[in-house]
């Protein structure tokens, strides 16, 4: 295997949503070119943790970061930072498709225009660039300028994804991205999130373990303590924590028996 490089370094993180600690103290790295899966039960504060890894969760009110997260060795929470440049370089996905009620081809641009102002014929190569990159172009080129809103839920979802592929991120995070899902529509996803990786870094929140297994290079298993606080328990290459956990915890959370 190549030497891994770590895109996100995050030391001893911990978050607060007003004086509510939902996490505390987690350190990972999530590597250049690999598919980095969160799992764990519910409430441990897998979606605060990929918030935090962009700034969105700064978005929800009063909230409270210490510790720091590096983005290619900067501290994305330093005052210099800009968040909308931030936000280019690490795109997020939610777990329903959020697109505006525009056309197709609009909602792609959408995020090229906000970030400067762009010749059409350079526009509609962007398109075309994103919409294959998320493996919907055949589904769409002949109706780019029909409602987004028209297709159905996983192609809304793929969608989702080519805007966010549009501005050209180097990190993309997915928060639950399948579970509003059928299996079929789930599968084109999981298909590609393995052949962006080529270009990208994905970090995939995911409740559902076997796309865990199938999906990613590495995962790390989130859980609470006694008081209720998210924490990273444990972190390592799929096959070890799916395989041989040094946690029990992991262990018991991944063959079933608990969350
Ligand atoms: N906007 C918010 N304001 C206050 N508390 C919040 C907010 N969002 C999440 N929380 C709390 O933070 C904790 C972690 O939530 P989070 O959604 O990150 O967990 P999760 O592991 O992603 O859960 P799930 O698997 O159910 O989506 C929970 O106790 C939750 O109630």
């Amino acid at each position: 295997m190549s030497k891994l490089n770590p895109a996100i370094k995050v030391k001893n993180l911990s978050f607060y949503y007003g004086t509510s600690k939902a996490l505390e103290g987690v350190t990972m790295d999530v590597y250049e070119n690999q598919v980095t899966a969160i799992i764990g039960p519910s409430g441990c504060g897998k979606s605060t943790f990929i918030k935090c890894l962009n700034r969105i969760s700064e978005l929800e009110g009063a909230v409270k970061v210490d510790g720091s997260v590096e983005f290619y060795g900067q501290n994305i929470y330093s005052s210099r930072v800009n968040l909308n440049r931030l936000r280019r370089q690490i795109g997020m996905v939610f777990q329903k498709p959020n697109l505006f009620p525009m056309s197709i081809y609009d909602n792609i641009v959408y995020g090229i225009k906000i970030a400067g102002w762009r010749p059409r014929a350079e526009q509609d190569e962007i398109v075309e660039y994103a919409l294959r990159g998320a493996a919907i172009w055949n589904e769409v080129k002949d109706k780019l300028q029909k409602s987004a809103l028209g297709l159905s839920g996983g192609q809304q979802q793929r969608l989702c994804i080519a805007r966010a592929l549009a501005v050209k991120p180097k990190i993309l995070l997915m928060d639950e991205p399948c579970s509003a899902l059928d299996p079929i529509a789930t599968m084109k996803i999981e298909e590609l999130i393995h052949s962006l990786r080529n270009e990208l870094t994905i970090a995939i929140v995911t409740h559902n373990m076997q796309q865990a297994a199938r999906v990613s290079d590495f995962t790390a298993f989130f859980s609470t303590d006694e008081s209720r606080i998210g924490q990273m328990v444990e972190f390592g290459s799929t096959n070890q924590i799916f395989g041989n956990a040094l946690d029990s915890r992991t262990r018991d959370y991944t063959s079933g028996r608990f969350g």
